[in-house]
């Protein structure tokens, strides 16, 4: 039995189950155990929605090794890494931006906008992504992020 306010959804891509709170729609992956509250997130909360760039580098372990840029993925976790340290350094360095490096080296079809994943909100993207991208601060670069999908840098625009 879930407290009033929630329903019980399943995500359309991952078959996760996750919570929306039918006032604020707002959703969470955690089950809920307190009554939903009924006006949007405030700042105890952090923001209801978050606007992200991420640099995605694939491996052989992920769970569709393939993208716009490679049609089989083979180099191990361990390349994908090193990869992207790289890449992390050289926008810490400033030696290039952010949406420069994910258009080319990015295994997400976001390469296309720089990276750029638009807004979103709890509940739809995997939890160690929504993690680390709503604990980022407006403009914060994220360490090396572990998904299902493979290793991502995070930078928060929104
Ligand atoms: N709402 C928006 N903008 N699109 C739907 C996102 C669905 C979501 N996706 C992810 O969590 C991965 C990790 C963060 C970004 C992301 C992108 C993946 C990565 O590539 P793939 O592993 O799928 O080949 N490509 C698209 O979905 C999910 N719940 O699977």
């Amino acid at each position: 039995q879930l407290p009033d306010g929630w329903e019980k959804r399943t995500s359309r891509s991952t078959g996760l189950s996750y919570y929306l709170n039918v006032h604020t729609k707002e959703s969470q992956w955690d089950q809920p155990t307190e009554i939903a509250k009924k006006s949007g997130s405030n700042a105890a909360d952090g923001p209801a929605e978050v606007q992200c760039l991420h640099l995605l580098v694939k491996h052989k372990g992920s769970r569709r090794p393939s993208s716009w840029r490679e049609q089989h993925i083979t180099r191990t976790k361990e390349e994908a890494q090193l990869l992207l340290e790289v890449y992390r350094n050289k926008i810490v360095q400033q030696e290039t931006t952010f949406e420069e490096l994910a258009r080319s080296y990015s295994d997400c079809s976001s390469a296309k906008r720089g990276g750029d994943l638009g807004k979103f909100g709890r509940g739809q993207m995997q939890p160690p992504f929504e993690k680390a991208a709503f604990a980022l601060n407006v403009g914060q670069l994220s360490g090396i992020v572990d998904t299902d999908s493979g290793l991502h840098i995070i930078q928060r625009k929104s």
